[in-house]
């Protein structure tokens, strides 16, 4: 079992001590000299000889957990009968489950849920297919759907190994927006297939939010599935990413007083996310943004294949900048990461320019750890949980379906992307705007609320609400 670097999660550790020569001091040193806190002590049994007892302990990684079962080893009358994570024990039989609205109580209710009584619902829909929206679950379900392709920045790990953050995912939408999304992990990478997939099971769904699907591939499955389907598509690690970064940023920018037209912006991983995030701050009057993937900056008026890099060489690095990370990261004011642990060194904070802004986004462990990278700069995030910045989509996708889903929108436009950022921005109030609070807590309910309510205003602006809020479900 391995837990990523920084993980911060509790193993419980199962010792059997012999009771005339196990040593409870010398066991709590062990474990406190390998860094792990113990935070509760259960007794397990015990008999004349021998005492069992279960130990919660804090660690941060797994390193961390072998040190420790490593020294105990070493301790006289010890003996490590098993070690669980609380994080896996959290994950044993998934995380979500199905419930019924009511309960089947008689021959009655029977009838009237399932034959015959059902009948003259289908028949119902089957006339006027748009009552599906009212009379199904699909007024309030969202497919989750990903391929395995790009899962965290853990890369390509398949379907099965997807669907623990689908799940995730799904319990998001359930607890920020009361949305029921559902994990939908497909054993296909291929475009055309993902398509037809995704089309065939659109008729259960009032959106379907892409998840963890790699560039550029994804660019063209939302396209033909936005311009194929009448419910909206989502592609949560573009844009959903983009609109918490763009809120993130216009308040970080207010600490530092700095013009975003102004700002020299490094994007380091230029898959889904970094090409959303970029198309987002040039949509927002961002004039020099710089484009780094593993072969370094996307040059302006190149050519490549990858139509997401294209989009860079056409629109990106106006004054010609060239080289590596290490080498345009000087004098930036901003970096944006979304792209693997431990990209960005102290040495390429020290190169930029006065309070730097550092996004270091990649998910589970970002491009450099916040307790290296606080000392050089003025705001730090990460996509994180245990950081008290979190720049996550979390933020977006539950407020965003919830408003779509409300005003039965066809499709997301521009306008509802900056009216979400926005709203998640106006969260912080000015007066309580400082380095270490930029973006509401992903628990702020207000949060899903305001970029539901900013959502459908942008939707009815738009044109594309099919449902106004006010008007009662109508039936025929
Ligand atoms: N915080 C958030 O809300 C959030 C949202 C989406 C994605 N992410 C994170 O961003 C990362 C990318 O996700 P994605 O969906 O865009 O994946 P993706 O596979 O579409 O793109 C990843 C890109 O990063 C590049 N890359 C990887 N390692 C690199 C390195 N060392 N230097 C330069 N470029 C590198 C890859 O070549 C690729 O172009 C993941 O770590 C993911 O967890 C975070
Ligand atoms: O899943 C997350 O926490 C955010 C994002 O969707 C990611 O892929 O990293
Ligand atoms: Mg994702």
């Amino acid at each position: 079992m391995s837990i990523p670097a920084g993980a911060n999660t509790s193993i419980i550790l199962r010792l059997e001590l012999e009771r005339s020569t196990a040593s409870f001091g010398g066991i709590a040193t062990a474990i406190s000299e390998a860094g792990g806190d113990i935070i509760a002590i259960d007794v397990v049994r015990t008999d004349k000889l021998t005492t069992t007892r279960d130990l919660t302990i804090n660690v941060t990684d797994s390193k961390q957990t072998d040190l420790i079962v490593e020294l105990l080893g070493r301790q006289a009358g010890v003996t490590v009968v098993h070690v669980s994570d609380q994080t896996m024990l959290m994950h044993l039989g998934g995380k979500i489950e199905m419930n019924p609205k009511y309960p089947i109580k008689n021959r009655n209710d029977l009838s009237r849920v399932y034959t015959p009584g059902v009948a003259q619902v289908c028949t119902a829909i089957a006339e006027k297919p748009s009552l599906a929206h009212q009379l199904t679950i699909k007024r309030n379900t969202v497919a989750v759907v990903s391929d395995g392709s790009a899962v965290l920045g853990l890369g390509n790990i398949g379907p099965e190994a997807a669907m623990p953050v689908m799940e995730g995912k799904a319990m998001l939408f359930k607890q920020m927006a009361n949305v029921d999304a559902f994990p939908i992990c497909l054993d296909t990478q291929d475009t055309e297939e993902i398509i037809r997939i995704v089309k065939a099971l659109s008729p259960t769904f009032g959106g379907i939010n892409l998840e963890d699907i790699s560039a550029p591939r994804c660019f063209e499955i939302e396209e033909r599935l936005v311009e194929e389907l009448d419910i909206p598509v989502f592609h949560d690690d573009q844009h959903g990413t983009a609109v918490v970064l763009l809120a993130g940023l216009l308040n970080a920018l207010k600490l530092t007083g700095k013009e975003l037209s102004a700002c020299k912006i490094v994007v380091c991983g230029l898959g889904a996310a970094g090409t959303a995030c970029a198309k987002m701050l040039a949509a927002a009057g961002a004039a020099n943004i710089i484009g780094v993937d593993r072969e370094g900056a996307i040059q302006r008026g190149g050519r490549y294949a990858n139509r997401g890099w294209q989009w860079f060489a056409d629109h990106t690095n106006p004054h010609g900048e060239s080289g590596r990370l290490s080498d345009v990261i000087t004098g930036a004011d901003v970096f944006i990461g979304v792209s693997g642990p431990g990209v960005l060194q102290v040495d390429d904070l020290k190169r930029m320019a006065t309070d730097p802004i550092v996004f270091a986004m990649a998910n589970p462990t970002p491009e450099i750890l916040p307790e290296e990278a606080e000392p050089y700069v003025r705001v730090m995030a990460t996509g994180r949980s245990d950081y008290p910045n979190q720049i996550n989509n979390v933020l977006c996708f539950p407020g965003m379906f919830r408003g779509l889903l409300d005003c039965r929108a066809a499709r997301v436009t521009d306008e509802m992307k900056v009216a979400a950022a926005k709203a998640i921005a106006s969260v912080v109030k000015d007066e309580e705007l400082n380095e270490t609070y930029i973006i509401p807590s992903v628990f702020n309910q207000a949060v899903a609320e305001r970029v539901s309510e900013a959502v459908i205003a942008a939707a009815h602006e738009a044109g594309v609400a099919r449902r106004n809020r006010d008007k009662a479900p109508v039936l025929s």
